[in-house]
């Protein structure tokens, strides 16, 4: 087995990847995009990618819905990975921070940090870069560059620079899911806590109403633990729609979800079955007789909303 993580060394991917047991041991080869890793695993160079999916504060990560959405049944998750993720700002050793007036970072590390570069670096220009730790190579390695890079404290370290403030994310507890990816296979067995991904595609679910869709699954006792629409490209109110659901493939109740969804002519794409990184999260606790606002009654409550009332819930 062969590994491809997004890269250059030192990327919150690269961190993923030493979580995934299954990797250990094995070559690793970094990637400068989600686009050429899943190339690599496509045209078999590896087997398999380890690529960023959503965070936690930040949401998906579009260039890998835009690989996903266009692989179809191609592609399987085997694996997910929950990182906490960290940023620290870095620069050349002897760099003061009055000093920065241009900062380079990905896209998501950047959204992550936007108050405190509001608060510290408020003229400083920011510029994208294809991974954090790219960033940082890029600092330590032009003159031309970058004053300054937002990345994982461990890129400093591989590439030389001093940290100049750490912990600068909006969120201590944010957390980005990776998922591990190869090329369509069976299932990994069922393990009792497993998660199963799909793909609606937009030409199937077109017209379709999305409480249709959730339904075949709900309707067979099947959590529904993640939806994500995504544009097609093709116009407006044109979507792709992404599922995670609790369960296995082999589980009955998720099976009969699929194929009540094949009876209505919706060809599902399977994006792979496997274990869940994180515990179930529970549901709210709801006191029945309590009303959906503390004292009001439901109905107050739609008035509320019906007057157009502003109030912060
Ligand atoms: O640039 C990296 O280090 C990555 O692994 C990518 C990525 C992302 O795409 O969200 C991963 C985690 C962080 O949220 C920021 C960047």
């Amino acid at each position: 087995m062969t590994y491809a993580y997004l890269g250059p060394r030192g990327t919150f991917a690269e961190a993923a990847l030493r979580l995934l047991p299954a990797a250990t041991g094995s070559p690793w080869t970094p990637f400068t995009t989600v686009g050429t890793a899943l190339d690599a695993v496509r045209d078999g160079t590896v087997s398999t990618a380890v690529v960023p999916l959503e965070n936690s504060v930040r949401g998906v990560v579009p260039a890998t819905l835009d690989e996903l959405a266009g692989s179809g049944n191609t592609l399987h998750i085997t694996a997910e990975i929950e990182l906490p993720v960290g940023f620290s700002l870095m620069a050349k050793p002897g760099t003061r921070l009055d000093d920065i007036q241009r900062v380079l970072s990905h896209p998501h590390a950047h959204g992550q940090c936007r108050q405190w570069l509001a608060g510290r670096l408020p003229n400083a220009r920011v510029l994208l870069s294809t991974s954090t730790a790219s960033a940082a190579r890029e600092v330590s390695e032009s003159d031309l560059a970058c004053d300054a890079a937002i990345a994982a404290p461990v890129a400093a370290e591989r590439y030389g620079l001093e940290v100049l403030a750490s912990g600068i994310g909006e969120r201590e507890d944010a957390i980005t899911r990776f998922v591990a990816l190869r090329r369509a296979a069976p299932a990994p067995a069922p393990t009792g806590r497993d998660r199963s991904s799909f793909l609606l595609p937009a030409d199937e679910v077109r017209g379709r109403p999305v409480t249709d869709l959730l339904a075949s699954f709900s309707g067979r006792g099947v959590d529904v633990t993640w939806v994500q629409s995504w544009p097609a490209g093709t116009g407006l109110g044109s979507y792709h729609f992404f599922l995670d659901v609790n369960g296995h493939i082999d589980d009955e109740g998720v099976g009969l979800a699929i194929m009540a969804l094949h009876r209505k002519g919706i060809n599902v794409c399977f994006l792979g079955s496997y274990p869940h990184a994180g515990a179930p999260e529970p549901g709210p606790v709801v006191d029945a007789q309590a009303g959906a606002l503390g004292s009001r009654s439901s109905e107050e409550w739609l008035e509320v909303l019906r007057a157009g009332d502003a109030f912060v819930a």
